[in-house]
């Protein structure tokens, strides 16, 4: 059965979540899903290159980021000043003080781009991801004997969730293609 996003914000996850899996719509309002949004495009974003295939997904890290060709995380530029208080905000909710956020990856999806099946790098450690601009629907699977077990997160635009523990470590999740433009502002801790 598809996860519905929860009547009480921070309900206990039930059979239908991933454990460790956390939503919380309305994170922000409109007026600074705006603000956040202007401030990511005026980013140097770029395609991610996986293997020289060019996605049709643009992203920036800032603190540290992944070097794919290294296999480790290498130095990133600082968090930018107008991304500060968000962070404080996402790690407020999540538990966690701000510095320990000491990643921040943007994606820009444009419409049709989607991210594909896959578990965060295991050298970060919580994973905690805003939503702006349009709905996505974040999708979970885990093997089970020969089969799959499956879940869905619907994301509201300006929500944010956080994967930890099993929903984290052991199910891997995609995002859907949309049909139009979204950004997810993902904060993670180092592992
Ligand atoms: O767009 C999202 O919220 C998910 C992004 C994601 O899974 C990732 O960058 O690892
Ligand atoms: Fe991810």
């Amino acid at each position: 059965m598809p996860i519905q996003a929860s009547l009480f914000p921070d309900a206990p996850p039930s059979g239908d979540h991933p454990p460790g899996f956390r939503y919380t719509p309305d994170l922000i309002d409109g007026e600074e899903e705006r603000w956040l949004a202007a401030g990511i495009a005026a980013l140097p974003l770029k395609p991610f290159e996986f293997h020289g295939y060019l996605a049709n997904r643009r992203v920036v890290s800032f603190g540290y980021r992944y070097d794919y060709a290294r296999r480790a995380v290498a130095a990133a530029p600082d968090v930018p000043s107008f991304l500060l208080d968000l962070r404080a905000r996402v790690a407020a909710w999540a538990g966690v003080a701000p510095d320990d956020f000491r990643q921040l990856l943007i994606n820009e999806y444009a419409p049709g781009a989607g991210i594909g099946w896959h578990r965060d790098k295991p050298q970060f450690g919580l994973v905690a991801g805003v939503s702006l601009l349009s709905p996505a629907t974040l999708r979970f699977r885990r093997r089970e004997a020969d089969d799959w077990r499956r879940a869905a997160a619907p994301l509201a635009p300006r929500s944010v969730y956080l994967l930890a523990g099993e929903a984290r470590s052991v199910w891997e999740h995609s995002i859907i293609e949309g049909d139009a433009l979204r950004y997810s502002v993902t904060f993670r801790t180092l592992a």
